[in-house]
């Protein structure tokens, strides 16, 4: 459903994006992950047609986004991270204004409309006021916003930031109801586990360059390559400490108190070894643990070294 080549963005001597590629499948929630400044934005604004390239290519449902810029816009629903709001229009009055704009005809508007509402969770909202919206309601309104001439893509900037946990949940909620409608969406954020439970695809870009992109799931089992173990001794410490650096299996050994953290690259059958190993020789593991890698901490691993 997208497809990006190769893309590349200067912003005078600044370059935003080193030459970005990636393709995203119809029906995929794709979540867009970096830090403040990592070209999240510059790449969905140019999906968007916003913005043009530097050099590089990008479709969208298989047009060209630069020379095909109205199919594309047809095809897109795009919700910015700052997205003025008409704080004189009720929530009805709004919708019916894009609507308008996307030229769909007053009685078709009358017919989506309490539809949209009722999607976004604000139909008891319609008559209020824009400007009287708590955060997360006014977040719902751009998205409704931006599904009025029922979209196949959705591109979100940042949608989630801002909102108490509550607004996320029901965000997500709502994004599952698109998913399930069959559409593509691509959202980002600079908070990893946010998007973890809302996505299926994640790609991380870090200073114009994608650094990882995969499932979700696959991005844990490569974290899960690199786990670390703790393991709490009673007593003889030094001693299990060189027995655990003969073990192959065993990529660095340090101590933390009685502590001794274990990095380690084999897999569960591996680690039930070498726990037999330590218990028979009668070292006494008083406990004996995998650290459970986050995502943020798969975040920081992935991306840690980018760029300098
Ligand atoms: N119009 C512009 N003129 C000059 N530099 C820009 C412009 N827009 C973006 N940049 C720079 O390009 C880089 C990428 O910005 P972009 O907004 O795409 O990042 P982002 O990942 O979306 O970050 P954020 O999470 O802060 O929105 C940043 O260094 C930014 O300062």
């Amino acid at each position: 459903m997208i497809q990006i080549e190769q893309l590349t963005k200067r912003y005078g001597k600044m370059e935003a994006l080193k030459g970005v590629s990636l393709s995203i499948e119809k029906g995929t929630v794709f979540g867009f992950v970096g830090p403040n400044g990592a070209g999240k934005s510059t790449t969905m604004s140019i999906l968007a047609t916003l913005l043009e390239p530097t050099s590089g290519k990008a479709y969208v449902g298989g047009f060209d986004v630069i020379k095909h810029p109205r199919e594309v816009r047809k095809l897109i629903g795009y919700m910015p991270d700052f997205f003025g709001v008409y704080d004189y229009l009720t929530a009805e009055e709004y919708l019916d204004f894009y609507g308008a704009n996307y030229d769909i005809p007053p009685e078709e508007r009358k017919a989506i409309i309490p539809q949209l509402l009722e999607l976004v969770n604000l139909s008891h909202k319609r008559d209020a006021y824009v400007d009287s919206l708590s955060r997360g309601m006014k977040q719902r309104l751009g998205l409704a916003r931006c599904l009025v001439h029922n979209p196949e893509v959705l591109i979100l900037d940042e949608p989630a930031s801002g909102l108490d946990p509550r607004a996320r949940i029901e965000l997500r909620e709502i994004l599952k109801e698109l998913r399930d409608m069959g559409k593509t969406i691509i959202i980002s954020s600079h908070i990893l586990p946010e998007l973890a439970e809302m996505c299926d695809v994640i790609g991380v870009i870090e200073e114009g360059n994608l650094v990882a992109f995969g499932k979700v799931e696959e991005i844990y089992a490569r974290m899960q390559e690199k786990r670390v173990l703790r393991i709490r001794l009673l007593d003889r410490v030094d001693e299990a400490m060189a027995r655990l650096r003969e073990v192959p299996t065993v990529a660095g050994v340090t101590r933390e108190g009685n502590w001794v953290v274990v990095g380690f690259s084999g897999d569960d059958a591996d680690q039930a070894k070498l726990l037999r190993d330590l218990t028979v020789n009668d070292f006494p593991v008083a406990a004996f643990n995998e650290a459970q890698g986050d995502l943020e901490e798969i975040f920081l691993e992935i991306t840690k070294g980018v760029g300098s």
